[in-house]
This record gives structure tokens, C-alpha cells and sequence, in this order.
């Protein structure tokens, strides 16, 4: 993942919205060294998990769709998980490479028990047959398979995802520079490596490879600590819950900002404490406190990437 943190450094550097603060890391540092806060993957308990292969499949048909729920006032996260949950143990084979390919727009809502059209309903369906198609055509159908030939690395495997998957390649430019920021392809390396606790399937010898997973909660926690500041202008859009273009400069800061932003902090805690956390578990950590700040304001962009 050397090209996200490179890239996000790059912008960080060259930002112009969205300024990293220094003395904010400082002060998260400091507050968490002695204490590093843990959060446990699916603390919500609302993830399916039978520690095999189907788990898997869940998981990358979860992050195959694991973006824009804020269109929908009422739709979360949760509501994705839980109902993907659900429709998997009402039926072993929902997931089966060949369903996946079939699927319409009102199967999908109906799946996931959503009474209405979900955002970028027609995009997560296509997103959806992509994975089926691609997943039969190179993997014999089953994302467990990505797992097993990627001799335990969560580089190999985020690369591998980009490689065979388009939906997955979350990259932009920015200034004329390439900007590679892998959300859902490395969140899904960081959801296989949590539902099995670091083992079998989940066994990655590079975890700490993987950054932070650049959504729309944790700029604003980030914000809202002191470790990134706005530009007046970024910070009336998001208050007045403007929608900001995908692709722009301020979408791209916000996002890359964040990603180097959480380096700095763990670089820091390693230095003042000599413990190695992972960008996965503060991200884990600042994005359960986002979720659980209902005040919370984000940035809004239409996106599929995260
Ligand atoms: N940075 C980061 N972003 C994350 C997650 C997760 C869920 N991870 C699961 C893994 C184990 C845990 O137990 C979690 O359940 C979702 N998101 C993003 O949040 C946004 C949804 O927000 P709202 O509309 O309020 O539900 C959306 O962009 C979504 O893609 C994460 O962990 N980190």
C-alpha cells in the first residue's frame, strides 16, 4: 500500500482545503499512549461470521456495496450488513457467483428488507454482477479463493482485487498527480483479517501495511479532534450539507488528508509508547466514535468508493 501512502502524502503537502494539524496529532497521541483504545470488529454484532469460506463471500459482496448510504437519511451501514446477513441465512447459495450475476435493482432492496430504491441502486447492482462474473470467470466462484492466492498478504490482495476487480479501483487525480486510496479494497482485507482474528483466512503477515479506510465518518472525527482543519468555505459546505463533487480538490484532501493524518498519529504513538498499532485498529476505533456522534456532519459526495 506503499502507492496510498505516498499519494496521500503527496496531497497532503499540496493541500489547499484541508490542513493536517500538527498540534492535534500531538494531542491524540498523548491522550491515547498509555491506553490505546480497542475496539472489536463487529462490536455491532450484526456481521454473518461461521468461520469458513461462505464468511468470505459475505464479506466481499459486503464491500462490493459498502459505500453512499447518507442519500437515504434512514440507510446505514448497519442496514447493509445485518441485511446481507440476514438474506444469507435465509439462503446458503444467495451469494453463489451465478446469482449474483441476476440480480435487479428490486431484488437487491428486497434482500435487504430496504422499503424503497437505495442510492445508486443501478451502480451497487452492476457492482454486484461484476463481482459474480468476475469471481466465476478467474475464481472459481468463491472470493475465498482471492484469499488463498495471496500467501497471506494484504498488499498482494488489495493488488489483486484492483487488478481483476474495476469497481474496486479507487484512484483519482489530483493536481496532475495519481492518488490511490482503496477503500473497499482494503477494508475488505481489514474485514477478513477481523471476523477471523487474525487467522486462517484472516492471516496476514503485512496487516499493518493496510491505512486507514478513507470514508466519509472519520474526516469529520478527525475534524471534530483537532488533527484536520477546513478551509471556511469546506467547512460551510459541510455544515450546510452541500454536496461536494467527486473528484474535486476538497474531496480528494479530505480523504487523502485523513489517510496520512492517521500515519502521523500511529508514527507518533510508536515513538512516545514503542507499541506498533496498525492504521486498522485506529481506524476501527475513530470510526466507531463517529458512528455513534449522531451530530456528527460529514461531507457528502455521491461516490461508489466508499
Ligand atoms: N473508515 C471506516 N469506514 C467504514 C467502516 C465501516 C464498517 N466497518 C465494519 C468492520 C468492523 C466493524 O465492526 C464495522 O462494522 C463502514 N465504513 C464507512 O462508513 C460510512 C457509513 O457510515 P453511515 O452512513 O453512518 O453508516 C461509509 O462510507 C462506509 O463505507 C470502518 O470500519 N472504517
Amino acid at each position: 500500500m506503499e502507492e496510498v501512502r505516498e499519494s496521500s502524502a503527496w496531497v497532503a503537502a499540496h493541500s489547499t482545503h484541508v490542513t493536517v494539524d500538527y498540534k492535534g496529532i500531538e494531542k491524540v497521541a498523548e491522550a491515547i499512549k498509555d491506553s490505546i483504545p480497542k475496539v472489536e470488529w463487529d462490536f455491532e454484532g450484526i456481521h454473518y461470521f461461521d468461520n469458513g469460506p461462505l464468511t468470505v463471500q459475505y464479506l466481499f459482496v459486503l464491500d462490493a456495496l459498502n459505500f453512499c448510504f447518507w442519500p437515504d437519511k434512514d440507510l446505514n451501514y448497519d442496514n447493509l450488513a445485518a441485511g446481507l446477513k440476514a438474506a444469507l441465512e435465509n439462503d446458503k447459495s444467495a451469494f453463489d457467483a451465478d446469482r449474483l450475476q441476476k440480480y435487479t435493482g428490486p431484488q437487491l432492496r428486497k434482500m435487504l428488507g430496504w422499503p424503497r430504491p437505495l442510492p445508486l441502486e443501478d451502480e451497487r447492482v452492476r457492482l454486484l454482477h461484476e463481482v459474480g462474473s468476475e469471481l466465476e470467470r478467474s475464481f472459481e466462484g468463491r472470493a475465498s479463493k482471492l484469499i488463498e492466492s495471496c500467501g497471506k498478504s494484504a498488499v498482494k490482495l488489495v493488488e489483486l482485487i484492483t487488478r481483476h476487480f474495476p469497481g474496486f479501483r479507487d484512484h483519482t487525480v489530483y493536481k496532475g498527480h495519481q492518488v490511490f486510496l482503496y477503500k473497499r479494497a482494503q477494508i475488505f482485507a481489514a474485514d477478513v483479517w477481523g471476523a477471523f482474528k487474525g487467522e486462517g483466512y484472516g492471516e496476514f503477515n503485512d496487516i499493518g501495511s493496510v491505512t486507514m479506510f478513507a470514508d466519509y465518518i472519520v474526516p469529520a472525527v478527525l475534524e471534530q479532534l483537532g488533527v484536520l482543519r477546513f478551509s471556511s468555505s469546506l467547512a460551510r459546505n459541510i455544515e450546510s450539507q452541500s454536496e461536494i463533487g467527486p473528484g474535486s480538490e476538497e474531496e480528494i484532501e479530505l480523504r487523502a488528508c485523513s489517510i496520512y493524518a492517521v500515519e502521523k498519529i500511529r508514527e507518533l504513538l510508536h515513538k512516545k509508547s514503542g507499541k506498533q498499532v496498525s492504521s486498522v485498529e485506529l481506524d476501527l476505533w475513530l470510526w466507531s466514535v463517529g458512528v455513534q456522534c449522531p451530530s456528527l456532519k460529514h461531507h457528502r459526495t455521491l461516490s461508489i468508493y466508499y
